[in-house]
């Protein structure tokens, strides 16, 4: 980076100044009271397990001892649990812009990748051999990609998002791309690389993993196809909390699961010796809801009440931009490099800065109350949720850094 050399207690005081004014200013401050932050920690890993919100252990506890331990089986019916899939979808649908009826939660994000994914090639029918696939993703979305691949009989083709225009052709059944890449933390156009997936009519996939709860999506607006995302980053759904799967209404009719199982049958209580499928979002179900991770995400999601998307954006970037000030103040020049784009339209709402150091480095900021991770081979991560994070916390993040960084190894 293009560090200006640490200027000592007047560099440290004028930051300290404007963060405290950020924060007094931040319409969003309130929400942090939501969450239950762990002491005297600047928590910048909600990129990878969000914040517990302070619904959620009451929620759980009423749940182990009520839902379960009293009414038992009777809750599948009485406490509603029968139909938590959908419901909860309909909580995060707004989250990403998709209107009712067209997402619904259950499974990890890597099975719903392997779903969405044969969903599409099926869609775009015979006659178009060829997957698209973002060669940057998270490792899983290349994983099951490869695997689903081998069971349709299509070809895989890695490319970069920037490569998918002139990649695109006849021969394209499906593109699968991510929003947010989950090293650099670029955000990638998903307006303009699902319209030209559409143009050379191919269907677009995303993997919205690093935007749900970070960012307006607008899947319905920009006519997303399939999209799936997971719970326990940005939604603070808790680890393992299930992923969701979105299936635009359009497509529902035709939409034709790999993994149709009887949660996802019209009648499932019929018992019926042959399949099928349920209407709607519904359809994209598999087996038996994991009923106590499904309530906490609900549970969890009451964060939202209230807060508008425009406000999280807008303090995500101006939190990312104050600490990349705070970093370019406090650390020497050269030490690291930013590999996030500056551009806020690239932006996700994450930091990347690659060090060599960076491996050794992430143990020493835990270890003094700032929470990033560590990717290899050389970045240190951090993830600023506007929901909890605040503008003093990026401050002691870049104070810390830099005199770890000038502590040598
Ligand atoms: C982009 C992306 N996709 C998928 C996953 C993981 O999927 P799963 O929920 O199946 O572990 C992650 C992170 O764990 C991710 O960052
Ligand atoms: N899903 C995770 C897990 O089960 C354990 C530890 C971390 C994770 C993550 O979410 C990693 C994350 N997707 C990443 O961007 O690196």
């Amino acid at each position: 980076m293009s560090a200006r050399p640490a200027s000592g207690n007047d560099t440290a005081a004028a930051l300290r100044a404007t963060a405290h004014r950020l924060d007094a200013e931040d319409p969003l401050r309130p929400v942090r009271e939501r969450f239950t932050l762990p002491e005297d920690v600047v928590y910048l890993d909600g990129n990878s397990l969000g914040a517990l919100p302070k619904a959620v252990p009451d929620r759980l506890a009423r749940v182990v001892a009520h839902e379960w331990g009293a009414l038992g089986i009777r809750s599948w019916t009485e406490s509603g649990w029968w139909e938590a899939p959908e419901r909860v979808g309909e909580l995060i649908a707004p989250l990403v812009g998709a209107g009712p009826g067209q997402v619904v939660v259950g499974d990890s994000t890597s099975v719903n990748l392997f779903k969405a994914l044969v969903a599409a090639v099926r869609l775009a029918g015979e006659g178009r051999d060829e997957v698209l696939v973002d060669s940057s993703s998270f490792p899983t979305d290349g994983y099951i990609a490869e695997a689903a691949v081998r069971l349709t009989g299509h070809r895989l083709v890695p490319v970069l998002p920037a490569e998918v225009p002139g990649r695109l052709g006849p021969r394209t059944a499906a593109v699968l791309l991510n929003h947010v890449d989950y090293r650099t933390g670029r955000l990638h156009d998903l307006p303009g690389l699902t319209a030209a997936v559409h143009e050379a009519g191919a269907y677009a996939v995303w993997d919205l993993c690093h935007s749900a709860g970070a960012l307006p999506v607008g899947l319905d607006a920009h006519g997303v196809d399939l999209a799936v995302g997971c719970t326990y980053k940005y939604l603070n759904g808790g680890p393992g909390s299930p992923a969701f799967l979105y299936v635009r209404a359009a497509h529902q009719a035709a939409f034709d699961s790999p993994l149709p199982g009887w949660n996802s049958h019209a009648e499932p209580f019929g018992m019926r010796p042959s399949y099928t499928r349920a209407e709607g979002a519904t359809a994209g179900r598999v087996g038996t809801p994991d009923i106590l991770s499904l309530l906490a995400l609900e549970a969890a999601l009451g964060v939202w009440e209230g807060v508008d998307l425009a406000a999280v954006r807008a303090k995500s970037l101006a939190l990312t931009d104050f600490f990349l000030e705070c970093v370019d103040r406090y650390v020497p020049a050269g030490s690291l490099e930013s590999v996030t784009p500056a551009a806020h339209e690239e932006r996700g709402s994450q930091l990347a800065l690659r060090t060599p150091r960076a491996a050794a480095l992430m143990p020493r900021l835990i270890a003094r109350g700032v929470v990033g991770d560590f990717r290899p081979p050389d970045i240190l991560r951090f993830g600023f949720t506007p929901l909890y994070v605040g503008f003093a916390d990026a401050e002691r993040a870049a104070r810390v850094l830099a005199e770890e960084l000038g502590a040598g190894d």
